[in-house]
């Protein structure tokens, strides 16, 4: 859907981003890694054209962008500026309703797109007529995402879109993220610097250093098959963490011992992953979750029968 053919930009001596090439799938996540100044936003920009590239080629729906009216293409794409980048003299709901407004929607359909939207994004109705500086942080960080979901675009590129936000806030934004139906359905490009963050919604990572592509893979391939020492080196300080959250029930089930089991209570999904299970450990009284694999078969297990099993999975899957 979202083509990049040899892409370059510079900004003076700058050599911003440096003949990359990537495609992005149908209802895609994928997401640019990378340290600060690597390219990312830069990459993220000239997909709606607010930066131009000085060659190669960026093609949507199998047409070169360039052949577009920058404004016509923005409109079918959103956009969820870095720093949020809310109009501070426009109300809520004018904020949300400036491109409705250029599209000359009616009145009414803006009004219940907002109002069905807000709802979703778990905003209160009376924050509608009140200010952006009125908003706690997470809020604003929703309001941005309703503004870009508003014309219900296919196409989604967000940067840094939790950035501004405390790591609590952050973690619940970005489930909630993750949960919503509306999102599954687009086309995204997302940029961080956060690893946790990449792994966590991406469906492929685009890692970049120096305005270059290292590596574009799944957050699997990315842990376990490493390009390079910088792909390698890039991961190496969160590494268990993000391999608990890529690692799912059905990858270890093979490893784990049955167990006594009672079919009452719900088990954990077979799409889960270790962390999830893990927590979910945590949590009860007695230290087993009964978790079920993609047959819907169950098990009952505790924390030490789950790491063993999780050790097991990586000693089989390293290529190193
Ligand atoms: N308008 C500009 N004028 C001059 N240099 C620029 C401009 N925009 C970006 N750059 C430079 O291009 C390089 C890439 O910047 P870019 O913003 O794309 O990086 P990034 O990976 O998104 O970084 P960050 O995470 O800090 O936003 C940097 O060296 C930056 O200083």
């Amino acid at each position: 859907m979202i083509e990049l053919k040899s892409v370059s930009k510079s900004f003076g001596n700058t050599q911003a981003v440096k003949q990359i090439s990537f495609k992005v799938n149908e209802k895609e996540n994928l997401v640019l890694l990378g340290t600060s100044g690597c390219g990312k936003t830069t990459t993220l920009k000239m997909i709606n054209r607010l930066i131009e590239p000085d060659s190669g080629e960026i093609i949507i729906n199998d047409e070169d962008i360039t052949n577009q009216n920058p404004e016509i293409l923005r409109r079918g794409i959103g956009y969820v500026m870095q720093n949020i980048g809310l109009f501070p003299h426009y109300n809520i709901a004018e904020n949300i309703s400036v491109v409705p407004k250029l599209l000359k929607w009616d009145k009414e359909k803006t009004d219940q797109r907002i109002i069905d939207l807000i709802k979703k994004l778990h905003l209160p109705a009376s924050c509608l007529k009140m200010f952006p500086h009125e908003l706690s942080g997470g809020q604003q960080q929703r309001v941005g995402l309703a503004r870009a979901l508003v014309t219900d675009p296919a196409i989604l590129l967000m940067d840094e879109p939790f950035g501004a936000l405390d790591n609590v806030t952050r973690a619940s934004i970005q489930a909630e993220f993750k949960a919503l139906e509306e999102l599954k359905r687009k086309t995204i490009v997302m940029v961080t610097h956060d690893v946790q963050e990449a792994f966590e919604l991406a469906d492929r990572v685009c890692l970049m250093d120096q305005g270059e592509i290292i590596q574009i893979g799944t957050p699997k391939d990315l842990l376990y098959n490493p390009i390079n020492d910088f792909a390698r080196k890039f991961l190496d300080g969160q590494r268990l963490t993000l391999e608990f959250k890529v690692v799912t029930i059905d990858d270890v089930w093979s490893y784990l011992s049955s167990d006594k089991i009672s079919t009452e209570e719900k088990p954990l999904l077979s799409s889960s992953n270790v962390w999830d299970a893990m927590e979910k450990i945590r949590s009860v009284s007695k230290g087993k979750v009964q978790i079920s694999n993609q047959h819907n078969e169950i098990k009952s297990v505790d924390f030490q029968q789950l790491t063993q099993a999780f050790n097991r999975y990586k000693y089989n899957n390293r290529h190193e």
